[in-house]
């Protein structure tokens, strides 16, 4: 019987899509601009086992062109390279497209760089949860903000509001001075008042440290999203008897919709010994689904190419353990939500194809090309699953 596990490399987008150029986007290429830097500095590049699922090849495949330092591999799992088709280029529109629901509505944005929320939705904020104030109130990076504004949200117990191209609300609170279940509540509080807005996830932002160079944030980062506009992949096997087990922020991307259960972990060590751990006590007709954030907001988002890149090493050295721990009957699928360009201007994410890796016994080598929508991924597992199809995607031939 069958079980599979997906794990979602936050942003490791492998070339501009089609529709790049609408996002300002034209020649992003996360995983190629990688490479570039690594191949510049000299070093060797080592992620032999994600090169064997595919990954340099569905690269060459989205750009045309193999990356710096990256040759041609025989694989030994089918691989493809997907466009997105929801409007938007975040986590949770990439997530529940990879789950068989694009997004085809537009999301609200705060699209202005400076006073980005409207005055009375503030006021309200300020009424209801009855904060002493508000600082930020613009678009930023999440570590240079707490590092800007961090000291006055000490003194004056205001919290930092910002947001970024992403139809986002995040909040950064220091979790001792303010308090980490107070920033907690005034993210549902928050959440609470933006139905209005069509604004995607409140996002908290909580972060320790006593001086400006020390401020860091910390792994009680938690998201606040909608539901998905329909049901997913993750409820149609939940409603035919079988279990979903999200990893990571997987459960807050989708709302907890869908999710049998949750594990959280801090870093990409923890996430994937939870990974393995699942892998060893899963029954029949389970979905592991592992999300990787590291790889966004320590790296993506930081634009840190190097970081980037050693994380990705550091990711390499696991597969031979999930590899081993595989069933005769599972699937693996390694795979992004969208991308985000280490040495692209700004820090926000880029509109970017995605690799689909697929491998597992059963998997013949080969490639399956371009993919119109990730949501080829959800219609894929639905016939892994002999589950009835989603409204949208094409399963992969595996
Ligand atoms: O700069 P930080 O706080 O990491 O924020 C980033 O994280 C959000 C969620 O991915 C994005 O919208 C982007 O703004
Ligand atoms: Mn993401
Ligand atoms: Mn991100």
């Amino acid at each position: 019987m069958a079980r599979a596990i997906v794990i979602v490399l936050d942003s490791l987008g492998i070339g501009a899509a089609p529709d790049a150029g609408k996002f300002g986007d034209s020649g992003a290429d996360t995983f190629g601009h990688i490479a570039e830097k690594r191949k510049q500095s000299g070093a060797a590049f080592s992620i032999p086992n994600l090169l064997k699922l595919g990954l340099g090849e569905a690269h060459r495949g989205a750009v045309g062109h193999y990356a710096d330092g990256i040759h041609e591999c025989e694989t030994e799992g089918a691989f493809a390279w997907a466009a997105e088709v929801s409007s938007g280029k975040d986590t949770p529109s990439g997530h529940w497209e990879l789950m068989g629901v694009p997004v085809h509505f537009d999301w609200g944005y705060f699209t202005d760089k400076e006073n980005s929320f409207p005055k009375d939705l503030l006021q309200r904020i300020q009424a209801q949860s009855g904060i002493p104030g508000i600082l930020g109130n613009c678009h930023a990076s999440g570590t240079e903000i707490i590092q800007r504004l961090g000291q006055k949200h000490i003194e004056t117990g205001a919290p930092i509001f910002y947001t970024s191209a992403d139809s986002v609300f995040q909040i950064a609170a220091h979790e001792e001075y303010f308090g980490l279940e107070r920033l907690y509540k005034l993210c549902e509080q928050v959440r609470g008042l933006l139905d209005d807005y069509n604004i995607g996830r409140v996002i908290a932002r909580p972060f320790v440290g006593e001086t400006p160079d020390d401020y860091v944030r910390t792994a009680n980062r938690k998201d606040y999203s909608v539901l998905p506009p329909k049901p997913t992949v993750l409820n149609k096997l939940e409603s035919a008897g079988g279990q979903v087990i999200g990893i990571g922020k997987i459960s807050d991307i989708f709302a907890h919709s869908g999710i049998s259960q949750s594990f959280k972990g801090k870093d990409l060590s923890e996430l994937m010994d939870k990974t393995l751990k699942a892998m060893g006590t899963a029954g029949d007709n389970t979905l592991i689904f592992t999300n990787l954030v590291d790889f966004d907001t320590l790296y993506g988002h930081r634009r840190n190419a190097e970081g980037y890149a050693q994380e990705l090493e550091h990711f390499d050295q696991w597969l031979p353990k999930v590899i081993s721990a595989m069933r005769e009957d599972d699937l693996l699928v390694l795979t992004a939500d969208h991308g985000c360009d280490p040495t692209w201007p700004g820090s926000d994410h880029t509109r970017e194809y995605v690799p689909l890796l697929l491998s597992g016994r059963k998997v013949a080598a080969k490639s399956h090309g371009e993919r119109q929508s990730f949501a080829d991924l959800g219609q894929t597992l639905c016939r892994w699953f002999r589950l009835s199809p989603m409204d949208e995607g094409t399963a992969i031939d595996i």
